[in-house]
Order: structure tokens, then C-alpha cells, then sequence
């Protein structure tokens, strides 16, 4: 094996020099683009050395193909490295705020007691806080303003699609995150025997187990936290509700048992949302969102690219793009911070290259565990 791999190092060694001459070619041809205005990207010409050393390579043609896709993307990061980057992003790097202003309104979907309610009072201790009964018009608030705070996902049941279809509507900034632990209590207006609970269909959903095994009737309800207020209120014998300790609490209910939920460990992620963009220099979390042509390999194209700088991607969801057939926009969730150069660099060069791509924000996470 030692004289195959003395031949391998003798071909590294010649063929570093070529990439490097390349990449001093690609350099020139960068800047004659910058002088000219013209876009990095020449997805014809691309094409064009795909499919000649697809060809030239007889039966490692699509290794090849694989080979000079990468090389071609290293070269457009370096152009786009050079011509400095986007002017606009740039500039929201530098100029944004590096801290969230003292909050004005904070608006949430749902009553007081809600989750998101407890959501809202962990991102921003002792803001104000209103509520609005749809998601949509916790956007249209923020339009106006006010920070938002919404539901993106569940640990249990995934994704509300919902929320990420107005994210990506919108575009507004992300501007902090904050993992929320669901603990289900089964309360009721007096202690006594229950009959019939109400509910979210999400929350009966997740107790289901306890439900069929006591053999409660459901009925369902618009939230957690108005289903708690109606128990409370009606005070109707065997009656009973599941909601938040926090919501029981509120609205004065006894809580007959604590941890109903079927799975232990319930978690909802919450975003916070705004209109002007925040980016503290120890952010951790990017958000991002960009469509793609319907082509082979183009996600995987844009992937490869968080892979070859390091970073770490934590969310893709994929939304459908209204009025359009199967045609789709992602939304990315990546660890990285923007003040770094690389990271700074390879969002310019996405932003530039891919269709309806939107910076969302870069935020950090409060964990639930901050909370013990
Ligand atoms: C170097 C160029 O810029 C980009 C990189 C290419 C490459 O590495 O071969 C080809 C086309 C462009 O997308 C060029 O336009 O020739």
C-alpha cells in the first residue's frame, strides 16, 4: 500500500498548485465581474464544465460532476468574499442594535395564562403584555410596532405550520427564542369527581393516555387558558379542564393532578418577533429563508455550504409557496453568529444566489433549564 500512497501524496502535490492557480483565475474573473456589475453566479457557464467533464471522465462522470460542483462553489464564495459581500446586510450587521430597547408591547396569541404567555414574560421580564385571539394578528401588530411572540414548534407534535407559513409572509426579524416545558394539569372549579374535560385538541391530544383511562368525555376549546377561564366560570359539577398550573392558578381552579400529559418531557418552542432587527455580538442562532429552482441537487447545493464552513444546521421546514404548484420555500435554522467574518461572508453569498432569500435574524436561546 505504501507505494500507492506515496503516489497519491506525488498527485496532491500536483494538484494543490493547479487549484490554487485556478483559484487566482477565479480571483481575476471576480473582479473584472465587480468592475462590469455583473452577478457572481454564471449558472450556464457552470453547465457548461459539468457536462464537459461528465463526459471527459467516461464512467466517473458523475464523481467528477460531484468534484467540480464543489470546487465551483469554493469559487464563488471566494468572489463574493472579495467584492465584499452584500451592501444591505452589511450594513444591518454594523449598524443594528446590538441589544433589544426596552420593550414597548409585547403581543400574544391566546388569553393570559396561555403558554405563550409564559413565554412572553421569559423573553421580556416585566414588558407589558397584550393578547390577540389569531396568530395573524400578532403579525400585523408587530407591522405596527409591537414585539411578538408565537409557538414554532412542539417536541410531541412538531411544527405549527402556521406560524412559519406568517414568518415567512412577513419577514419580520427573530429576534430571541425560548424553549417552554408543557406541563399538563387536569384541574376543575371545586374538587369532586370530573366527568367531562375541556381543551385545546392539542393539550387532549397529548393526555390522552389519563383521558381513555379514566374515561372522561372531551370537548374541544379554542385554548388551554380560555378553557380554564370557562371552567372557572361556569362552575358546572364534574367539569373539569386541562390546562397550565399556571393558568389553573389564575383563574382560581383546584388542581386535582399535575403531570398528565402522555409523554414526560413536553416541550414548545416560542420565537420572538420584530420589526427592526437586533443582533447582540454573543447571538448564537440564525434564522434564514430562501426558495430554489427546481433543479437536482439544488438544496443539497446550499447545504453542503453550511457543512463546508462548520456550522450546524438545527431546523429545515419547507412551506409551500401560495398560488404556486409545488414550489416551496425554506426555512433554515443554523448555530452561528453574524459578527464572524465566514459566517457573514456565506450569507452574502447565499443571499446573492438564491431566489427570495430573506436574513431573518440571529438570536440566542433561552433554554427550559434556565428555569429551575
Ligand atoms: C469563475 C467564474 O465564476 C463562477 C465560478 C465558476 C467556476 O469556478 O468555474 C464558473 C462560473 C461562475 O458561477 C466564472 O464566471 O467563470
Amino acid at each position: 500500500m505504501a507505494v500507492e500512497r506515496r503516489e497519491i501524496d506525488r498527485i496532491d502535490r500536483e494538484l494543490l498548485p493547479l487549484f490554487l492557480e485556478r483559484m487566482g483565475c477565479v480571483e481575476r474573473v471576480g473582479e473584472l465581474k465587480r468592475q462590469a456589475g455583473k452577478p457572481v453566479r454564471n449558472a450556464a457557464r457552470e453547465q457548461e464544465i459539468i457536462d464537459r467533464v461528465s463526459r471527459q471522465a467516461g464512467e466517473m462522470g458523475q464523481s467528477a460532476a460531484e468534484f467540480y460542483r464543489a470546487i465551483m462553489a469554493i469559487s464563488r464564495d471566494r468572489e463574493h468574499n472579495l467584492m465584499g459581500g452584500d451592501p444591505d446586510l452589511l450594513e444591518l450587521e454594523q449598524r443594528a442594535n446590538r441589544e433589544l430597547q426596552s420593550p414597548g408591547k409585547v403581543v400574544c396569541q391566546g388569553v393570559r395564562g396561555a403558554y405563550s404567555h409564559q413565554a412572553a414574560e421569559r423573553l421580556f421580564p416585566g414588558a407589558e403584555i397584550g393578547f390577540v385571539p389569531e396568530f395573524h394578528e400578532v403579525f400585523r401588530e408587530v407591522s405596527e410596532g409591537a414585539l411578538g411572540v408565537v409557538p414554532v414548534e412542539n417536541s410531541a407534535a412538531g411544527s405549527v405550520t402556521a406560524v412559519y407559513d406568517l414568518i415567512l409572509k412577513y419577514r419580520f426579524y427573530i429576534v430571541g427564542a425560548v424553549d417552554i416545558r408543557v406541563e399538563h394539569c387536569l384541574a376543575a372549579a371545586a374538587p369532586g369527581e370530573i366527568t367531562r374535560v375541556l381543551s385545546h385538541p392539542q393539550a387532549l391530544a397529548q393526555c390522552s393516555e389519563l383521558l381513555s383511562r379514566e374515561g372522561y368525555e372531551t370537548e374541544d376549546y379554542s385554548n388551554t387558558a380560555a378553557a380554564a377561564k370557562a371552567v372557572a366560570e361556569s362552575r358546572e359539577p364534574g367539569l373539569g379542564v386541562i390546562c397550565s398550573e399556571d393558568a389553573a392558578r389564575r383563574y382560581g381552579l383546584t388542581i386535582l393532578r399535575r403531570g398528565v400529559q402522555n409523554v414526560r418531557n413536553n416541550t414548545t418552542r416560542f420565537v420572538a418577533v420584530s420589526r427592526e432587527a437586533v443582533l447582540p455580538v454573543d447571538a448564537s442562532k440564525i434564522s434564514l429563508c430562501f426558495s430554489l429552482p427546481h433543479t437536482t441537487g439544488s438544496l443539497h447545493s446550499v447545504l453542503r455550504r453550511f457543512a463546508g464552513s462548520g456550522l450546524n444546521l438545527t431546523k429545515i421546514e419547507s412551506r409551500p409557496l401560495p398560488g404556486r404548484s409545488f414550489e416551496y420555500d425554506f426555512y433554515l435554522d443554523f448555530t452561528g453568529c453574524i459578527h464572524d467574518p465566514s459566517t457573514l461572508n456565506l450569507i452574502c453569498a447565499l443571499k446573492a444566489e438564491l431566489p427570495r432569500f430573506s436574513f431573518l435574524g440571529n438570536y440566542s436561546e433561552l433554554s427550559t433549564e434556565e428555569e429551575i
